[in-house]
Order: structure tokens, then C-alpha cells, then sequence
């Protein structure tokens, strides 16, 4: 089976010489929800412009269901794209936007007229047809524009930050609805976006990149706890770093030398050299912390064979969540919540204590 969308070695150089996308492959299912997430100026929304067709191709080849599209016109390709700004045209009613890119298609006006009622009622926007959008909140404005995208039954819909100009609140809700419509209706989601927490609540599979280049295509929660970059391990999650060299391989455990002595993390998918240098990625999560006064064996046996000691520097309680701040001694600093049930009071401000860690929720990155 034909994938919805292909992108082969795409390319893209603008004309004042800035290479703004390098060799950039990815395959994507339909039906699938793919977030492109990276800093601003990485090469996000060029993509996506690209997909749609508002922006030419240097190399490579971009395929639409098998089929070569790099030099259709955009109005022949079955796309639609929702803009950040939402593009609405403010002297239309709501159903006259809904409207237009039908009538840009010359679909006969009663079927133009029934498609326009069912997705305005489908997005809840009966009630507001005759309004003009420019009386119309934020999130009902995203509505409309979402409406005008999907009245064409795009193959693939492309989103390019739609939900950034929505408060925090109204930003979560849109995004679930969403979510949901995107399951509902079946349609590929191409989706860019700043904000970490909104491709990872909302993506099959994120794509993130850095200077044009794909640094990591994986589903999120793979994003979060094996990141193959320390690109990737710095911009996901709250990672710490620990840096050091290979010194020994075992099946499926990497042993690496570090200012905190010998540490172990997972094998990564191709095994590391001896002497090579390496970083340990240890996300927050993974850790626990424990008084220094604790055991070493009792700490090993339940709470993970690699530990560096520390010192706690903030205790914070937010509801049931205690936000510990600490300090490693290569004066790193390193923030950690829990439950506070977990902690009890077990720690305190200025004492010290042990970070420990199982190995297999360490991921272990080259260099
Ligand atoms: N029309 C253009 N002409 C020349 N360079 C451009 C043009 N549009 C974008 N660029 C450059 O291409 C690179 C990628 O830009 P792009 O807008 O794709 O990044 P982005 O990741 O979407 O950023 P943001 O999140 O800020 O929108 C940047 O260096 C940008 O300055």
C-alpha cells in the first residue's frame, strides 16, 4: 500500500542562498498525526509550505499517495492548510468562509450548501453561520478556519501552529477536540508546532529538527525516554547529561567512565566503542532521591545500581507534588518532582543525599 505522504531527500535552498531544509525523508501512514517540533528557524513551516505547494522544491521528490507532486499547483493537490493567523476574510459571514473553497472548486451549490451544514455542525458552529468571524472569539475563529480546511475533504490537512494565538486554557481544550476529530474523520495530520507538550499530547509521531536538518522521527513517549540526540536529549523532557567515555559493552548494558565513576545505561540500538566518548541521558523522572543515610545496599536493591551523591537545595510543596532542587558535585544543578508521599520527610534543605538510577532507564548517547 501506497503511503498518504512521502518525503524523499527534500530539499530546499531559498533563492538568497539559506539553506533552510537538508535531506529531509519521512513516510507517513494514513490517517496518522505527524508533529514537526524545533526551534524557531529550523526549517518547520518551509516544509510544510513545501507539502502544501506555496513553496517550490530545490531537490528531492515529495509523493501525495504514491503519486510525484513537486510541481502541482496547490490548488490541485488534496491538501488544505490552516494558518497560524487563521486567514479568515473578516467581511464574509462564517458560512461564507466555510463557503469559499468550494466555490473556488465549482461544486454545485446544493452540495456545496449541505457539505458547508454538516461541517459547520460538526464543529459546533451552527449557531454562529450568519455572524461575521470578526465578532467571534479565538477559539470560534480557529473553528472556522479548521471548517474551511476540512469542507474540501483534504487527503492531508496541514496545520501550521493553528493553535498558537489561543490563551493556555482554550489552547488544551482546542487541542483535544482536535485530537478527536482527526479520528473521527481519518484524515493525515501535518501538524508544526513550538510548543513540546502539544506534539506530544497530540502526535503518532513527532519529527523534530534542528537546522534543517530531522534529528529524530519517533512517537513521543519513545521522543521522551530514548532520545537518539543530545540535540533531541536537551530539547525534550528535563534530562541531565552526564558525560564521560565508553569503557566496556555488555548485551545489553553500556558501562561508561565518568567524574562520578563508572555508570551503566541501556545499549543503544548500535553499540559504542570503547573509549568513545558518550553522554548518560537521565530523564527526571528516573530518579530517585535518597538520604545519604540510607544503605548502599538497600539503595542498589531497590532503587537502582548507579548512584551520585548530592546535596538538596530546594523543597518546594505544590499540592501533592514536592519539586526537589539538588546539585551534583560537578555543581550541576538538577530539578526533580515526586508524590510527596514518596519523600515523606525523608529529605531536607542543605542535607545530603544519593541520586539513584536504574540502567535501563538511562539512555546512552555517542559522540
Ligand atoms: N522566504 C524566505 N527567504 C529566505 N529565507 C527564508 C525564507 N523563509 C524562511 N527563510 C529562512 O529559512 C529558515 C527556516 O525557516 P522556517 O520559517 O521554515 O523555520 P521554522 O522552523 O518554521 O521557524 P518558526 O518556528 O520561527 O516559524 C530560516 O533560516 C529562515 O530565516
Amino acid at each position: 500500500m501506497a503511503y498518504d505522504l512521502q518525503l524523499s531527500h527534500i530539499g530546499k535552498v531559498y533563492d538568497n542562498g539559506t539553506p533552510a531544509v537538508i535531506d529531509f525523508n519521512l513516510d507517513v501512514d494514513k490517517g496518522e498525526f505527524i508533529a514537526f517540533l524545533g526551534p524557531s528557524g529550523c526549517g518547520k513551516t518551509t516544509t510544510l509550505r513545501m507539502i502544501a505547494g506555496f513553496e517550490s522544491i530545490t531537490s528531492g521528490d515529495l509523493l501525495i499517495r504514491g503519486k510525484r507532486v513537486n510541481d502541482l499547483q496547490p490548488e490541485k493537490r488534496p491538501t488544505s492548510m490552516i494558518f497560524q493567523n487563521y486567514a479568515l476574510f473578516p467581511h464574509m459571514t462564517v458560512r461564507q468562509n466555510v463557503m469559499f473553497g468550494l466555490e473556488i472548486k465549482q461544486l454545485p451549490q446544493a452540495e456545496a450548501k449541505r457539505k458547508v451544514d454538516r461541517i459547520l455542525d460538526k464543529l459546533g458552529l451552527s449557531d454562529v453561520a450568519d455572524i461575521r468571524p470578526t465578532r467571534l472569539s479565538g477559539g470560534q475563529r480557529q473553528r472556522i478556519a479548521l471548517a474551511r480546511s476540512l469542507v474540501v475533504e483534504p487527503d492531508i490537512l496541514l496545520l501550521d501552529e493553528p493553535l498558537g494565538a489561543l490563551d493556555a486554557n482554550l489552547r488544551k481544550s482546542i487541542q483535544n477536540e482536535l485530537k478527536l476529530l482527526q479520528r473521527d474523520l481519518g484524515i493525515t495530520f501535518v501538524f508544526v508546532t513550538h510548543a513540546q507538550s502539544e506534539a506530544l499530547a497530540l502526535s503518532d509521531r513527532i519529527v523534530v529538527m534542528n537546522a534543517g536538518r530531522v534529528e529524530q522521527i519517533s512517537p513521543p513517549r519513545e521522543l521522551y525516554t530514548r532520545p537518539q540526540s543530545i540535540f533531541v536529549a536537551r530539547f525534550i523532557g528535563a534530562n541531565t547529561l552526564i558525560s564521560g567515555n565508553v569503557k566496556s559493552v555488555s548485551a545489553d548494558l553500556v558501562t561508561v567512565d565518568t567524574a562520578f565513576g563508572p555508570l551503566t545505561a541501556e545499549m543503544p540500538a548500535v553499540a559504542p566503542a570503547p573509549g568513545r566518548p558518550a553522554s548518560v541521558v537521565l530523564p527526571a523522572e528516573a530518579m530517585h532521591v535518597l538520604p545519604a543515610t540510607m544503605p548502599e545496599a538497600e539503595i542498589r536493591a531497590n532503587h537502582g545500581s548507579n548512584m551520585v551523591p548530592c546535596t538538596v537545595t530546594r523543597l518546594q510543596l505544590v499540592g501533592h507534588i514536592l519539586q526537589i532542587g539538588l546539585v551534583l558535585p560537578n555543581g550541576e544543578a538538577v530539578s526533580i518532582e515526586g508524590h510527596v508521599d514518596k519523600y515523606r520527610d525523608s529529605l531536607s534543605t542543605g542535607s545530603a543525599a544519593v541520586v539513584a538510577w536504574h540502567p535501563a532507564n538511562a539512555t546512552l548517547i555517542a559522540q
